[in-house]
């Protein structure tokens, strides 16, 4: 009598239709030998059973030349039921997850600290608001959190259940940020694996409520914060924050990079600090150099946002819990984030 391994090697001879023999293919199942011959299914993929007919017809030639006895094989494009060596079906690997709620998610970043993605982040959640979108202003930067006194707001955020966290308000934007759940000015040494559970706590676990766009003020850098929302969260886009510094965009273009092997688009680049106004005689300077975001922006092929200038006052609106979009919101410089607010809206991204 013939052995399954025997049966098996005849089969291994036979091509399947896309390359590679049919016991290689997967779609040999059931198998069953016996004394009075062989029994098998041929399941093969939906629409292709009439492409298998000859390839059936091949291996019951092959079998009964080999003298297995009375062969029998049945063509299906559909599953066998259990218990004939039906596959399991895998679980999909889990990807991006979308957040409850929330329309669209823009992460903004840097690559280097202190160039003023904070300032950028509330002033766009704010002019989001002012346009009547339902913002939410997430600030994943733990290390140094400063929305809430760019937002003017304080205290704990409240969990009356001990699972769901109530988020803060002001300006219009609904907001929570890391830096008010540890003391103001406390060090915070956290580790890779709990920023990214503290990240997951802070977006499925804040009751964000109906969203259209979350805005996510990304600590600076390429590390384990932007990794883990990239690969968890569907992100809709990221903007890249810079000054005009060759060592500033040499740091953000590998977030730029980074954001790119991970699939996330890259909606534009903002030019902050890119020319100084004197407030006493009305000179422009441009003290960090000039146009370098605009010609790493052309460079890769996405829109340059904004040129934002360093201005005292959008400084002292910041450090005032109003972001100058809320305190002189018919300034160029707010105007500024208000023209990069209706591209995102324009886009359909916010
Ligand atoms: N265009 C600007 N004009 C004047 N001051 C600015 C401007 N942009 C940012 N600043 C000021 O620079 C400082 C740093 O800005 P901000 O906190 O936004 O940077 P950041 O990139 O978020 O920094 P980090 O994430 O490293 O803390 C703040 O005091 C802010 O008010």
């Amino acid at each position: 009598m013939a052995t399954r391994e025997d049966v098996l090697d005849i089969l291994k001879t036979i091509d399947a239709p896309q390359g590679g023999d049919i016991v290689a293919a997967g779609v040999v199942r059931a198998l069953g030998v016996a004394d009075s011959g062989v029994r098998f299914v041929l399941e093969v993929p939906p629409g292709q059973t009439e492409a298998w007919e000859p390839i059936k017809a091949k291996a019951e030639a092959a079998l009964a030349k080999a003298g297995v006895g009375t062969v029998n094989i049945a063509l299906t494009a559909d599953a066998p039921p259990p218990g004939l060596g039906a596959k399991k079906e895998k679980p999909k690997p889990q990807g991006p997850q979308k957040v409850p709620g929330v329309d669209h998610i823009i992460a903004i970043a840097s690559g280097k600290g202190g160039v003023g993605k904070s300032t950028v982040s509330a002033n766009l959640a704010c002019a989001l608001a002012a346009m009547g979108r339902r913002v939410g202003l997430l600030d994943a930067d733990v290390y140094g959190p400063s929305q809430p006194r760019m937002l003017g707001v304080s205290g704990r955020p409240a969990s009356p259940d001990g699972k769901t966290i109530l988020p803060l308000r002001n300006h219009g934007v609904t907001m929570m940020s890391m830096g008010l759940m540890t003391n103001e000015g406390q060090a915070v040494a956290w580790r890779g694996p709990m920023l990214m559970g503290a990240l997951q706590q802070m977006l499925m676990q804040v009751q964000w409520g109906a969203l259209d766009v979350l805005i996510i003020d990304l600590p600076p850098g390429t590390g384990d914060v932007q990794m883990t929302l990239a690969q968890k969260t569907e992100v809709d886009g990221s903007i890249v924050v810079s000054t005009p510094q060759d060592v500033a965009l040499l740091d953000a273009r590998k977030g730029i990079d980074m954001f790119r092997q991970m699939n996330v688009p890259l909606l534009g680049m903002i030019e902050n600090m890119s020319t100084h106004i004197c407030t006493n005689c009305g000179h422009e300077e441009h003290l960090f150099g000039h146009g370098g975001v605009a010609a790493e922006a052309a460079k890769l092929g996405v829109p340059l946002l904004a040129e934002i200038p360093l201005d005292l006052q959008i400084r002292l609106a910041s450090d005032g819990g109003a972001p100058i979009v809320v305190s002189q919101p018919d300034s160029p410089q707010a105007q500024a984030f208000m023209k990069v607010a209706q591209a995102l809206v324009d886009q359909g991204v916010a």
